[in-house]
């Protein structure tokens, strides 16, 4: 087990920050029900007596980033004071503590702000592993013998699925050749698609643009924001594929915006534009719902994508279970950190249903490349799989991930590439960032009143 040494390794402190970015001044990252997110995390540092550092973060879309970063700080009595080296030789005992704790799980459990708040803290305790190990995350997890991979999950809810023995014996089954497939990863990377040409608050002169950008750039796959307007769909959708040509593919996003049959009657429109998938067509939560979907539109060649608000590994198991998702997209940062997401693989493997990453938001292109990449080394190997990217805050981050010919290159330094660089935290640290100041004063974005100003 690569547990380390306990020496030092006491957790003597851990500090989190409200980070947000103006992204919604420019309609950055706006779809049919987030029509002005401006990009935000809650960042967790967490310390070691002898002065390690682990760094997490959970993504947020600006408000209400004060209230997971409030809900961390209730969290840190579960962490502070804690050998490192003990959580990792129990780590599913810990995340069950952290996640269940017999007064706090009433405003969960395992969903919303707290589940958002838990992740936080454990990327930040994966990010400190990997360090310690002096490893990427991804190599971390793709050298970890089965035993000690599945010890860090929690199996209570999903063994009608798979048991820990299955997944043991699941990964000693898939190790094969694993070796050649790092060396691949390392040389060749990983595929992804751009979400960044079809922003719903984009106009169709920079829609066209960009596609003409990313194709330059060698991407093949693009993704659109559709559901507000079924004429403005048509119209974006069309500009889209005349811009890539019938043999690159589509793919089109609701986020959320439609019950089940309006849904599929919207899709039934959008059909003749070939699109691969319909991403989040109703409501996260309708499990029953999404398998409608997909099976209405099964004949026309759409399937259904989702999961950036699928709340934990109980729903995935769900749709995964449903016929409800042909794509399977695990986010980084809203179901409880990598023991969680590891366990959602697993069952996806299982029950043969391709992950297709979410990312785009602060830090989550950086943090889905590590696990899309153990995922090949270690679990899939079918396909090379395809991760999503988005260009944006990549700059803000020490080790930012690295696209190439419309691939991820593997990250190599250290860790789950989630530290942020001091400066971005001075600037945009939300509200006394010097930055937000400056919004402020110019009147760009109003001051906050004293409701917001909770956690100052
Ligand atoms: C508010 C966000 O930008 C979402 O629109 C985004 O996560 C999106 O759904 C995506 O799939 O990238
Ligand atoms: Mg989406």
């Amino acid at each position: 087990m690569p547990v380390p040494d306990r020496k030092g390794l006491k957790i003597v402190a851990i500090d989190v920050k409200d980070v947000r970015f103006p992204t919604s001044l420019e309609g950055h990252g706006s779809d049919a029900l987030h029509t002005d997110p401006n990009y935000s995390c809650a960042y967790v540092t967490t310390r070691t007596e002898d002065g390690r550092q682990g760094f997490g973060l959970t993504f947020t879309c600006g408000r209400g980033t004060e209230v997971v970063v409030l809900a961390i700080r209730s969290m840190k009595r579960f962490v502070l004071g804690k050998n490192a080296a003990d959580i990792y030789a129990d780590f599913a005992g810990f995340w069950r503590a952290l996640t269940n704790d017999s007064q706090m799980r009433w405003i969960g459990p395992e969903k919303g702000v707290a589940h958002l708040a838990a992740a936080g803290i454990l990327n930040s305790l994966w990010d400190l592993w990997a360090r310690i190990e002096n490893k990427p995350l991804w190599r971390l997890l793709a050298d970890m013998e089965p035993e000690e991979l599945v010890s860090t999950i929690d199996f209570r809810y999903i063994t009608d699925v798979i048991t820990k023995d299955e997944a043991v014996q699941l990964l000693k089954d898939k190790r094969a050749g694993k070796e050649a497939r790092i060396k691949q990863l390392t040389e060749n990377g990983i595929a992804c698609y751009t979400t960044q040409v079809g922003w719903m608050g984009y106009s169709d002169k920079m829609v066209k643009e960009l596609c003409n950008k990313y194709l330059k750039l060698g991407f093949t796959h693009f993704k659109v924001k559709v559901g507000t307007s079924i004429e403005d769909d048509l119209r974006r959708c069309n500009l889209v594929r005349e811009a890539i040509g019938d043999k690159n593919t589509l793919m089109v996003d609701a986020n959320q915006a439609w019950s089940v049959n309006e849904a599929i009657d919207w899709m039934i429109k959008l059909a003749p534009l070939k699109p691969m998938w319909i991403e989040e067509p109703t409501s996260p939560d309708d499990v029953l719902g999404h398998a409608a979907i997909s099976k209405a539109l099964k004949p026309y060649g759409i399937g259904v994508a989702t999961g950036e608000m699928c709340a934990n590994r109980v729903m995935f198991k769900q749709f995964l279970q449903s016929g409800g998702m042909q794509y399977c997209q695990i986010d980084s940062a809203r179901i409880g950190g990598v023991n969680e997401i590891l366990s959602v693989y697993l069952m996806a493997e299982k029950l043969k249903v391709e992950v297709v990453p979410h990312a785009g938001g602060v830090g989550l292109c950086e943090m889905v490349q590590h696990l899309q990449m153990w995922n090949y080394a270690s679990v899939c190997y079918d396909t090379m799989g395809l991760i999503e990217y988005v260009d944006q805050q990549h700059e803000h981050f020490f080790d930012p991930c690295v696209v190439k010919n419309a691939r991820y290159m593997a990250p190599k330094k250290p860790g789950y590439s989630t530290e942020m660089f001091p400066e971005t935290i001075e600037k945009f640290k939300y509200p006394d960032g010097s930055e937000w100041q400056r919004m402020f004063k110019e009147g760009i974005f109003p001051s906050p009143d004293e409701a917001e100003l909770v956690n100052s």
